[in-house]
């Protein structure tokens, strides 16, 4: 039988993949508004930090040739073709459905790689696929989320418990598990957004299936706007923990990220680090998913599931 040609729209953050391209991807960032001297040069000052750029376009890139793979290999009704698509740098999102148009594809899926939904992040995205879809008379299925998904779950509780079982006892006793995700500004929380609700899901889930009950939320990498950002911050957050509960062994899992990258490379890695070393308390941060062969097929399954769903 012939399979149906479906379109596979994976759509990202993006990196800035040369020191070039930080100028106008942060631009992007700030809707156009070009960032300050000082501001330019911090971020660069960051990403020289993890090593001029960051792995996540290279990342990006195995993990969609691997979830395309993956979908081919699983079901053959479809034979799906992957599409990049980015948030602020090139191929962006537009790009990506311009080339779908370009193929003939008429039926997508789309995922973003991102667990939460938040009107900020994932909506965004969609909507942006969405547009540029109608003008090619391409009908998008939107993953809008995947917070939940049993094999999400199940790769942090692993990793979560081969953390635990290398410390020692003392270690152990002092630890407490702090389940992050990108903070974003507090308005979001005005028009109900679920982004805070599925975090804290994410992390219960997470940790009862790693049989940790030490566990707290928090938020990291907030932006350098004036408005109020969800917190507590990851920072402050390991302080207070520290002076007030008592712990002195810290185990971060950024679950809102899905790969290697800035922020975790960057806020978790080192800003956190410098906290822990600070205060003489032990850091510890588990493998972030990438190419991981749970979290591909898990990626896998959440897509074929929302293709088979109708509307
Ligand atoms: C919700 C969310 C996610 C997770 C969901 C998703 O993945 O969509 C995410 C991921 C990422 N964010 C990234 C990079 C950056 N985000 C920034 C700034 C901002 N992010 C925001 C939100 C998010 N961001 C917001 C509200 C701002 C402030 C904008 C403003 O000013 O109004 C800035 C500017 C400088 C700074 O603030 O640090 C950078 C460089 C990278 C790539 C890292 C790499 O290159 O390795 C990744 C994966
Ligand atoms: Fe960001």
């Amino acid at each position: 039988m012939e399979k149906k040609k479906i379109g596979l729209l994976v759509m990202a953050y993006g990196t800035p993949y040369k020191e070039e391209d930080i100028e106008p991807y942060y631009t992007h960032i700030r809707h156009g508004r070009k960032p300050s001297d000082e501001q330019l040069q911090d971020l660069k000052d960051r990403y020289k930090a993890i090593g001029g750029t960051s792995p996540l376009a290279k990342i990006t890139e195995e993990q969609t040739k691997a979830l395309e793979a993956k979908l081919n290999e699983i079901q053959d009704e479809y034979e799906f073709k992957a599409y990049i698509g980015l948030k602020h740098i090139s191929p962006f999102i537009e790009d990506a459905v311009a080339e779908m148009g370009k193929d003939g594809i008429k039926e997508a899926v789309s995922i973003v790689l991102a667990p939460h939904y938040s009107t900020f992040s994932v909506k965004s995205y969609n909507t942006r696929a969405h547009e540029e879809a109608a003008k090619y008379g391409i009908e998008i299925k939107s993953v809008e989320s995947w917070y939940d998904a049993p094999g999400f779950i199940q790769y942090w509780a692993d990793r979560i418990q081969e953390v635990y079982a290398k410390m020692s006892d003392v270690e152990r006793e002092k630890a407490v598990l702090v389940v992050s995700a990108h903070s974003l500004p507090e308005k979001i929380l005005q028009n109900g957004d679920p982004y805070p609700d599925q975090l804290a899901e994410t992390a219960k889930l997470i940790s009862d299936k790693a049989g940790i009950t030490n566990y707290e939320l928090g938020w990291q990498s907030e932006g350098n706007t004036p408005d109020p950002w969800l917190g507590p911050d990851v920072q402050d957050l390991t302080r207070s923990l520290y002076e007030e509960k008592g712990y002195r062994t810290f185990v971060y899992t950024p679950v809102g990220f899905i790969a290697d990258h800035l922020e975790v490379l960057y806020d978790n890695d080192y800003e956190c680090k410098v906290v822990c070393d600070e205060l003489g308390a032990s850091y510890y941060r588990p493998p972030m998913p990438n190419t991981h062969p749970l979290f591909i097929e898990t990626l896998a399954k959440v897509v074929q599931n929302r293709v088979k769903r109708d509307a």
